[in-house]
């Protein structure tokens, strides 16, 4: 039962708040000591209210269950940049762009389906990319709350930022500073209901809901609701996935992106992820031994994810000089390296 053991540390951030410098320097150094290990850590007390993510996640559930033709009227451009609007499934496969930072002997190169739909924004003042929204008599409220929840899911963002510049005691804003422009995403996914036998198992379906990846950006807030099934890879034994498992509502996931894995010369890594069955969806067979049922329905899925990202024209460079590594370095700027990692999704 090791392959079920968690990894993923839960802190309060409450205590990021505390008028006790020591205290406050405490959490953040364990921020930094917990996104160290895998890549990802689970945070209560952020500060953004529970029932607000209660409204974000019914706002998706109400989005996703329209007509596909009302869906349709926001949709995703046919290609991979911007990511914005409406992608029907089978649109995106993250799969085909897996292979960044593949290790062969742990990873296989397979590209899977990803079995999911989504929606995507960005900032609504962006210069460079403008918002696809569902029209304001298909969803009124849609976009109202959207932009409400991206601004305050903006505010704990720099806050977090702040605190793991403080856990590596550097320059509080150094991070926050490199997030002004919000050229972020939010996303919406929906993995609709779907039969256990039709998700990869042992190679015969070439079906998931999402591939393993890192995602592109900083540092993801993620939402998930209480299905599961999201899994990380374990940092200390390659090729293993490890169940981030489901807790309140409003519990939220951080996890680190390919340009925090740069700017810390992996002192955080970009730590692998995916979306799959979850293990309570196995029954106990002979000898508690975990297995499938192929005639079992996994419920639809819903998760919220807020895809940080720096500035176009920020430097990918370590923070610190003395973290250079050649493994970890890029001389692109983040607007490029973005650009780089979306080509081929769609
Ligand atoms: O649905 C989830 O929990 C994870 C989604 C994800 O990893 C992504 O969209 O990058
Ligand atoms: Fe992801």
């Amino acid at each position: 039962m090791a392959q079920l053991e968690t990894l993923v540390e839960t802190l309060d951030f409450a205590t990021f708040h505390s008028l006790n410098s020591k205290i406050k320097t405490k959490f953040c150094e364990s921020l930094v000591t917990s996104l160290g290990k895998n890549g990802f850590v689970k945070l209560v007390n952020h500060g953004l209210p529970k029932d607000i993510v209660q409204e974000a996640f019914q706002i998706a559930n109400d989005f996703f269950h329209l007509p596909m033709e009302k869906k349709m009227l926001s949709p995703h451009p046919p290609s991979d940049v911007p990511h914005r609007g409406f992608s029907p499934m089978g649109m995106e496969n993250i799969g085909k762009v897996t292979n960044f930072g593949v290790d062969e002997t742990y990873h296989s190169k397979v590209a899977l389906k990803d079995m999911k739909e989504t929606y995507d924004m960005g900032y609504e003042h962006d210069p460079v990319y403008e918002n696809i929204w569902p029209p304001i008599d298909v969803m009124p409220k849609f976009k109202p709350f959207m932009q409400k929840f991206w601004e305050m899911c903006y505010v704990v963002q720099q806050e977090i930022f702040e605190a793991i510049a403080i856990g590596f005691h550097l320059n509080p804003a150094i991070l926050a500073d490199m997030h002004l422009d919000q050229v972020n995403e939010m996303r919406l996914t929906h993995y609709p209901e779907i039969k256990l036998a039709d998700l990869e198992s042992d190679g015969t379906s070439q079906k998931t809901r999402i591939s393993p990846h890192t995602d592109f950006g900083s540092i993801t807030l993620l939402f998930q609701d209480a299905v599961g099934g999201l899994e990380a890879e374990d940092q200390k034994v390659k090729g293993v996935f490890r169940p981030v498992e489901a807790g309140e509502i409003d519990e939220m996931i951080l996890n680190a992106g390919d340009c925090m894995q740069f700017w810390t010369g992996n002192r955080i890594p970009a730590a692998r992820h995916r979306v799959h069955a979850p293990p309570a969806k196995q029954a106990p067979g002979p000898d508690g031994v975990q297995v499938a049922d192929p005639n079992q329905v996994l419920p639809e899925r819903f998760s919220i994810a807020f895809f940080t990202t720096p500035d176009r024209n920020a430097s990918l460079q370590p923070l610190n000089p003395e973290w250079y590594s050649e493994k970890h370095s890029v001389t692109m700027t983040a607007g490029e390296f973005q650009l780089s990692r979306s080509s081929g999704t769609y």
